[in-house]
């Protein structure tokens, strides 16, 4: 794993209204480098991968991805992309997946994998379509490509999520709870793909989430959030057996009793 790191926040601020959700916040995740990002609901954890996916702005700070500054800030002050070249093309670098999948109802499985890389990257119809069939293969879903959204269980959904994701080939991952909204017996076909992509250390993976065994077996990095700040970070054999904050310590008891 390389040093350099990937992700950089330095004294970032975000605020919805008059709430603060990150005050003067540094975080920094490494190439290739997979990172849990754990703790109670309301902490900021989504908050921290939609700023990422410049799904929100921020109020204060710097954000760089791949050594190259995610938000601007012109003249009147507030933090914007420096053009839609820019955001398209930082937007490169991430792929997210969605707690609820967000996949396009009215279309296949293929259709939903090859329409970004088509329009966004200028990928030809044969080149996305052959991607599409390795990233179902990837999956586990090679039967399902000409199929529907709505045909398909809970984790099959989320696995076409992410072969949606890897269509654009990002360099960095972002995954946010992407098995909570499924039955827990649909859990574990969805967390099999990222094990094996987490096995591959192909990708810096950036994932929120509550699956505790899960985060503790495929992680570099645990960090237990609270109120917008780390609280606690570390190798998960040292946070899930010794955690030294009390609040992370309550919050794993909850978790894993
Ligand atoms: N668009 C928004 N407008 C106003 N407040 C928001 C908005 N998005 C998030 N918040 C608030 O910001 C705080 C952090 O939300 P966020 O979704 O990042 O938390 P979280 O740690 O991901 O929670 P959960 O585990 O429940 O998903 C919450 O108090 C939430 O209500």
């Amino acid at each position: 794993m390389s040093s350099h790191p990937i992700i950089e926040f330095k004294n970032v601020s975000k605020r919805f209204g008059d709430t603060s959700i990150f005050n003067d916040f540094n975080f920094s995740v490494k190439e290739n480098e997979i990172v849990s990002i754990i703790g109670p609901s309301g902490s900021g954890k989504s908050t921290l991968l939609r700023i990422l996916m410049t799904l929100e702005g921020i109020d204060g700070g710097y954000i760089n991805v791949n050594g190259e500054s995610l938000w601007h800030m012109p003249w009147n002050g507030s933090y914007v992309p420096a053009s839609n070249k820019h955001l398209h093309k930082m937007r490169d670098h991430l792929g997210m997946v969605f707690q609820h999948f967000n996949l396009f109802p009215h279309m296949t499985v293929k259709r939903n994998i090859t329409e970004a890389p088509m329009r966004v990257k200028g990928l030809s119809r044969s080149e996305a379509e052959k991607n599409a069939e390795d990233l179902l293969e990837l999956v586990g879903l090679a039967d399902k490509a000409d199929s529907y959204p709505n045909d398909l269980s809970g984790g099959q959904k989320q696995r076409v999520g992410i072969a949606r994701a890897l269509a654009m080939r990002p360099s960095i991952l972002l995954l946010d709870e992407i098995t909570s909204a499924l039955d827990p017996e649909l859990v574990d076909e969805v967390l099999d793909v990222i094990r094996n992509l987490a096995k591959e250390q192909r990708f810096t993976m950036l994932l929120v989430t509550h699956e505790m065994y899960f985060a503790r077996e495929v992680s570099d990095r645990v960090c237990f959030f609270d109120q917008g700040r780390i609280v606690e970070e570390g190798a998960p054999e040292d946070i899930f057996t010794s955690p030294k904050e009390e609040r992370t310590k309550a919050f794993l008891n909850a978790y894993l009793n």
